[in-house]
């Protein structure tokens, strides 16, 4: 049976069988659910399951495996950022409410607080029978999209989706014969060291960092050594020079289409990552320069090494030794914070840092620095210099995983607070080859230091020294695959073979289910922000190409008003409707007028500021026209300057 005939068939019928249906469903809302089983949720369950006991009386030949999957990811979608459930929801109550029938008010109402009437009946079965109707009337949206990109132009989907040899993607860099560099070892060895006193030597160069920390490191470093050199990350471009000699980049902001005499790429061990690894890729494959050093782990040698043979490049590798020994510490501090100069003390969550920090500074009666990820790399960078200036007091360092990489810190010794993180899901032990990474600060080289004293680490609790010692001898494997996706040109030439009225979301599953790749290489989760696709897809006039170059948005559910933040966004993109941050109405600026935050949460607050700054930024390096950057560029360095001070408000531990 067609679909389309189905669809017709089932609409006429849908009206008389929803109505046998809602009368299997219970009317009443027994107490015991609530709060998380709140009726709007149940009601939804009942009608995901009327649907499901329709379908199923019906013996409807719909395409087989639709259905379940369908309703699968409705039933799945638990909060209200699961777009499949809390769009669908909020279409049926807007149907309702222009019935202004009371349930509505108790459905939302439930939702959002709890439940304190008990819900009507012909209440609940009238706004069963618009959920029931949106449930279909989605699912068969569904299906037909699947129908589509399943039968529309297959072979050409076949060809935009198989990569027989991602080399030649990149012309540009196959044009001449490039010479790959590794320089692998330990961290503390020199790598990158060694690969920097070459670019500075070259008369065009670039360099390609993991982390804007990074990126802006180096700018830094090397306009101070006087060499001209200009920033791009993801969320600012600062450029003063007009010919500079060196270009300092994040990696996913790298160039492949500009051509340089040497290109240095940091942390290669990287391109193994299934969510950034492609751009390591691109950055191996793509790279337009003469010479390519490349800095990371031994891992990464036999991998790279096949993978410059079939690009015909030629290929050296220079092995490095740590320049000071790391050795582990004799047993934990058995929970003693007798923390002294050079110590780091690392904790895996911001409240365990703030918490830690205050016993350590009660104990040492010094403050302490702080690094951890949602600082911005200027803030990270000023606590750098705190704790490494000798003229400070703050020696001891509280840090999270991200001085795992990058910062050039004088640490002396490496103490875990623990050995177990929070994924985000579960508590999981943290992997021994970033164990490794953070233990390999401790003894940092530093060419003034004559004694090129060792290195130390240890745990603060003894329940975990153990495992430390263990995880410090796991060998480091070999990577055999690196991560790829193809270049936007090629997903954006695949979404026009359909219809614009199919969500991308679905359209990107379809590609990264056909792509297939040959030779070394693994499909990346094409670093698509999921969350933030969901969204853009209810941004009606966002056209494909907008929300493909969306596509890796920095923004994460567990900011404020997220979903709104976003769609602003898309709403200004689709309408080209100017703006500048201020206009923004989920951007909460009046946080920088309460003045330098004097506790932890004015320090949150502000650090959420700061991140949606951020992320507005990053829209408006693509949008620049539309999405105005003059006064977030303000608001960025003005957020960061309190932030330095709120930080030492919040050491100094002067609470309002
Ligand atoms: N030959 C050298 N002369 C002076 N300083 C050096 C030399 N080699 C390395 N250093 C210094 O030692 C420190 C570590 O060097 P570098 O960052 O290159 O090591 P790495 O192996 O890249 O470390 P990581 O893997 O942590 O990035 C840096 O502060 C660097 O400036």
């Amino acid at each position: 049976m067609k679909l389309s005939f189905f669809i017709n068939k089932f609409k006429v019928r849908s009206c008389y069988s929803f109505q046998r249906l809602h009368s299997t469903i219970p009317v009443s809302v027994p107490k015991k659910f609530l709060p998380y089983d709140s009726p709007g949720n149940l009601l939804w369950r009942s009608a995901l399951s009327g649907m499901e006991t329709y379908f199923e009386k019906q013996n409807i030949e719909y395409p087989t495996g639709y259905l379940p999957s369908f309703l699968e990811r409705c039933r799945n979608a638990k909060t209200n950022q699961e777009l499949a459930y809390y769009d669908l929801k909020k279409r049926a109550l807007k149907s309702l409410i222009s019935s202004r029938n009371e349930i509505t008010s108790d459905i939302y109402y439930s939702d959002r607080e709890y439940l304190r009437r008990p819900l009507h009946q012909k209440n609940y079965t009238s706004y069963l029978f618009h959920l029931q109707q949106m449930i279909a009337d989605s699912f068969f949206a569904y299906a037909r999209f699947k129908d589509i990109l399943e039968n529309t132009n297959v072979e050409l989907q076949r060809q935009l989706t198989n990569i027989r040899n991602p080399g030649e993607l990149y012309p540009a860099a196959r044009s001449q014969k490039r010479h790959i560099i590794m320089h692998v070892g330990p961290t503390n060895s020199g790598k990158t060291y060694h690969a920097l006193q070459r670019l500075k030597q070259s008369e065009k160069g670039i360099y390609a960092g993991p982390l804007r920390l990074l990126a802006h490191e180096v700018f830094n470093r090397l306009n101070a050594d006087g060499i001209k050199c200009n920033l791009i990350t993801g969320e600012e471009i600062r450029k003063p020079y007009l010919n500079p000699q060196v270009l300092s980049c994040t990696v996913e902001m790298c160039r492949t289409q500009n051509s340089f005499e040497v290109a240095v790429v940091d942390e290669i061990q990287m391109i193994a990552d299934p969510d950034r690894g492609f751009a390591w890729t691109e950055c191996l494959l793509g790279l337009n320069a003469k010479e390519i050093h490349l800095c990371g782990e031994e891992s990464a040698v036999n991998l790279v090494m096949s993978i410059a043979k079939s690009t015909g490049d030629d290929f050296t590798v220079y092995h490095y030794n740590r320049l000071n020994r790391l050795k582990l510490g004799k047993g934990s501090l058995n929970g003693k914070l007798k923390l002294r100069e050079g110590d780091c003390l690392v904790a895996f969550s911001r409240k365990d840092i703030f918490a830690l920090k205050k016993k350590v500074e009660e104990k040492i009666g010094k403050r302490t620095a702080v690094i951890y990820g949602s600082l911005p790399p200027e803030v990270r960078n000023q606590q750098a210099n705190l704790f490494n200036s000798d003229s400070h007091e703050e020696k001891v360092l509280l840090a999270s995983d991200a001085i795992g990489m990058g910062l050039n810190l004088s640490v002396k010794r490496i103490i875990f607070h623990t050995l177990k993180k929070f994924s985000g899901k579960e508590i999981i032990d943290i992997p021994a080859s970033q164990v490794k990474q953070i233990a390999g600060r401790a003894g940092r080289h530093q060419a003034s230091d004559s004694e090129q004293s060792p290195g130390v680490v240890t745990t603060l609790y003894k329940e975990d020294y153990e495992a430390l010692k263990l995880a410090m001898k796991v060998p480091t494997k070999n990577l055999t695959r690196a991560s790829i996706k193809p270049p936007d040109y090629v997903f954006q030439k695949y979404c026009t073979l359909f219809p614009s009225d199919i969500p991308v979301r679905m359209i990107l599953e379809r590609y990264a289910k056909l792509f297939n790749v040959h030779g070394p290489y693994s499909a990346s989760n094409f670093g698509v922000n999921f969350f933030t696709l969901d969204l853009l897809e209810t941004v009606q006039e966002l056209t494909v190409e907008d929300k493909i170059s969306l596509l890796g948005i920095p923004i994460g559910r567990q900011l404020p008003n997220a979903p709104e933040f976003v769609r602003v966004l898309g709403k200004h993109i689709a309408t080209g409707r100017r703006m500048q941050i201020y206009d923004h109405p989920y951007l909460p600026l009046e946080i920088i007028d309460q003045g330098i935050p004097s506790t932890n949460e004015e320090l949150v607050d502000l650090e959420r500021l700061h991140k949606k700054i951020v992320v507005y930024l990053w829209v408006s390096l693509r949008y620049p026209n539309i999405i105005l950057p003059e006064a977030a560029l303000v608001a960025k360095k003005l957020t960061e300057e309190m932030l330095a001070k709120g930080l030492v408000n919040v050491q100094a531990g002067i609470e309002k």
